[in-house]
């Protein structure tokens, strides 16, 4: 079932408390996210920044991350906010992590005019890396034996 109007408006409020929690020292650009889980929780995190740029968590991986360490892995939507003017799509490797858990999750943004905009994973992520792949690497490493 699709996501109503009202509910993905207390998402996107969520994913904007989020944003508050925001440690963006480096960047400067706060992001934040709200996970709404299939038993109707749901998880707001944030973007948090390291002096080594590369250990930096993006909001979206924070929300994911603290709902399945709760023993949450059934994901219904995911609001993601900044405070840039356009809608603000998550990275790559977010989107690589959401779609492990998440097939059908719907992807809720919204832009500085309120527009709301709903796509799901696959449109962001169409060709995803699987775990099956690793499953036929093992088989076929088998058979050359
Ligand atoms: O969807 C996104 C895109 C970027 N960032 C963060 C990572 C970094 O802290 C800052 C700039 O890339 O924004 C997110 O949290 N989510
Ligand atoms: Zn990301």
């Amino acid at each position: 079932m699709k996501l109503d109007e009202k509910t993905k408006k207390e998402l996107l409020q969520k994913a904007k408390e989020g944003k508050e929690m925001a440690y963006v020292p480096y960047s400067k650009f706060p992001v934040g996210a709200a996970l709404l889980t299939e038993s109707g929780n749901i998880y707001i995190g944030c973007n948090i920044e390291n002096a080594s740029y590369g250990a930096t968590n993006c909001a979206e991986r924070t929300a994911l991350f603290k709902a399945v360490s709760e023993g949450e892995t059934n994901f219904r939507a995911l609001a993601v906010v900044s405070n840039h003017s356009d809608y603000t799509f998550p990275c790559g490797i977010c989107r690589q992590v959401i779609q492990e858990f998440a097939q059908d999750i719907e992807m809720i943004f919204e832009n500085k005019e309120g527009n709301i905009l709903t796509l799901t994973i696959k449109d962001l992520l169409p060709y995803p890396f699987k775990e099956d792949y690793l499953e036929a690497t093992k088989e076929t490493e088998k058979d050359e034996k």
